[in-house]
């Protein structure tokens, strides 16, 4: 039979780029190849580390049979010989003498011998895999044939290579979506158990939370700062039908100006020097979910008019960009400042401040809901300790609750969630006591007087001199108390008795300053 290999080429590639789905143009590919040679079966199979599979049932990626066996691949006996063949030919393998053996095991129940060629794929010169046709009866196949499928060999071998990256993108995909799940159930377990004081002190917060969550209503969370307003945020995010949508965070006071529209937005390829590729911003990322903005105090102007576009128009478009994008995204806002006392002094824009102040949620500092300091305390140290491998974690000394009540925790709720970890730091087992808060609280009132030493009528105490002035020569000396020029060498004492008295006046090393802030 003569055959039009032009025609043939042609057929083939048209069949073969017809679909997604390899097993369908496996499928074609079969009908068509049968109208030149004996052909039941045909399958595609990769190499594994460039190497014929031990047995051709192996790494098999798409199979299409005519339906008389369900499968009538068979294990050689030799597959090794097949594989040297077939690598060092570098041509189709037709098999008159292998694989037409009598002691071939079928999987399923089959003829007892079957005739099968083999055609490797490769990419370059990298072997990807292999063709297998399979014919049932012996000696089927002649060099015809494999003149003929080796023609076709290079659209297979990228057809192969195709189905590959499309798997592993998959694969990718499915890893991306179920890391995301963990990291959404991770965030909604996190938000779920966070909001203590939900039923005292923050009730009415939690009532406005409820009654806004299911709305796609704007929010503005005004409260000092460490008063859990990203806690709140997190609770109207996981409350709303939103929920299984991201829920995205920017702190608009932690990003350089000049880079905050690039956050915000994104940008497209080449809109500046450096710009290799696009990048999707925060607003795209926020898509179908919520967008929470952090200090929006902090927002420059420019970024501000482009905000209140995108609150307009729910559209974005990337820096160095036209294309509007559409953008479904709710928006959340917090600040400590007094955004009011700022439109008067025309540092934000007062048709922003409309926008964002559809439903503001206020929470009160800690010192005007004190009634949820124990239970604060008790979450607290029960979270540190774990993380501080703390077990048993520590009771809390008779009396100490008062004390720690009786405080104005101008921090509020982060100061408290530090003077917890700086306690079980220090716990040497026993009670907790917090006695560490008197000491800094003395510390901080030194700190206050000598401000004013010519205006101050108390004198300092011993311990107030002698916090103030390890603060002040620790400040000195970046923190250093070992070696040359450090604390200890300058004060005149061993470090370790400094480390000692500092221990005992409250003064906590390296971290006293970092810790009070966020
Ligand atoms: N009601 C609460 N229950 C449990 N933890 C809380 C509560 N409120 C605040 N926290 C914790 O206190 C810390 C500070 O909270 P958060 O960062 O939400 O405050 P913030 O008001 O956003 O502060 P800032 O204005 O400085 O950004 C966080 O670790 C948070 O988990």
């Amino acid at each position: 039979m003569t055959v039009n290999k032009e025609e043939f080429f042609r057929e083939m590639t048209l069949r073969m780029s017809s679909s997604l789905d390899i097993n369908i143009v496996l499928k074609l590919v079969l009908e068509y190849l049968q109208r030149f040679m004996p052909l039941n079966q045909v399958h595609l199979s990769y190499a594994a580390d460039g190497q014929l599979a031990e047995s051709n049932t192996s790494n098999c990626v798409a199979l299409a049979n005519d339906g008389m066996y369900p499968d009538i691949r068979c294990h050689a006996s030799q597959p090794s010989k097949i594989q040297q063949w077939v690598l060092k030919q570098k041509r189709p393998f037709m098999d008159k003498d292998i694989l037409v053996v009598n002691d071939c095991q079928h999987i399923a129940s089959g003829p007892d011998s079957a005739s099968s060629l083999i055609v490797p794929l490769r990419i370059d010169t990298k072997l990807i895999g292999f063709l297998w046709l399979w014919a049932m009866g012996e000696n089927r196949f002649n060099a015809d044939h494999a003149d003929l499928l080796e023609s076709v060999a290079a659209p297979f071998a990228l057809a192969l290579s195709n189905v590959n990256s499309y798997a592993s993108l998959l694969k990718n995909r499915e890893t991306i979506i179920d890391d995301n799940r963990f990291l959404n159930n991770e965030l909604l377990s996190q938000a779920e158990g966070r909001i203590i004081g939900a039923s005292m002190g923050l009730r009415d917060v939690m009532i406005l939370v409820q009654q806004v969550a299911r709305q796609n209503t704007t929010v503005l969370i005004v409260g000092e700062t460490g008063t859990g307003k990203e806690g709140i945020a997190n609770a109207i995010h996981f409350a709303s039908p939103r929920k299984d949508g991201p829920f995205i965070k920017i702190n608009c006071g932690a990003i350089a100006e000049n880079l905050i529209d690039d956050e915000l937005f994104g940008h497209e390829k080449g809109a500046f020097t450096g710009a290799t590729s696009e990048k999707r911003g925060r607003f795209e990322r926020a898509n179908g979910g919520t967008f929470f903005l952090d200090e929006i105090g902090e927002l420059p102007l420019q970024s501000q008019v482009r905000l209140l576009r995108v609150l307009q128009n729910k559209v974005i478009s990337r820096v160095g960009g036209e294309k509007p994008i559409p953008v479904d995204v709710r928006i959340i806002a917090a600040t400590n400042r007094d955004l009011k006392q700022m439109v008067a002094e025309g540092r934000f824009r007062e048709d922003l401040w409309f926008r964002l102040e559809v439903f503001p949620i206020s929470i009160p500092p800690l010192r005007q809901r004190k009634e949820d300091i124990p239970a604060l305390i008790r979450h607290f140290v029960t979270q540190k300790s774990k993380e501080l491998n703390i077990a048993p974690s520590p009771a809390v000394a008779p009396g100490a609750y008062e004390r720690l009540m009786s405080y104005g925790w101008p921090g509020n709720v982060r100061e408290l969630e530090n003077m917890v970890e700086r306690e079980l730091i220090r716990y040497q087992g026993g009670l907790l006591r917090f006695d560490c808060l008197l000491l800094e609280e003395k510390c901080r009132e030194a700190a206050a007087v000598s401000n004013n030493i010519e205006t101050s009528t108390r004198p300092l105490s011993l311990d107030e001199a002698m916090c103030l002035h390890i603060n002040n020569v620790l400040e000195m000396t970046n923190n250093k108390i070992h070696g040359t020029n450090g604390a200890a060498e300058l004060l005149g004492i061993n470090p370790s008795t400094l480390r000692g008295r500092m221990r005992n006046l409250g003064i906590l090393h390296g971290t006293r300053n970092a810790k009070r802030t966020k």
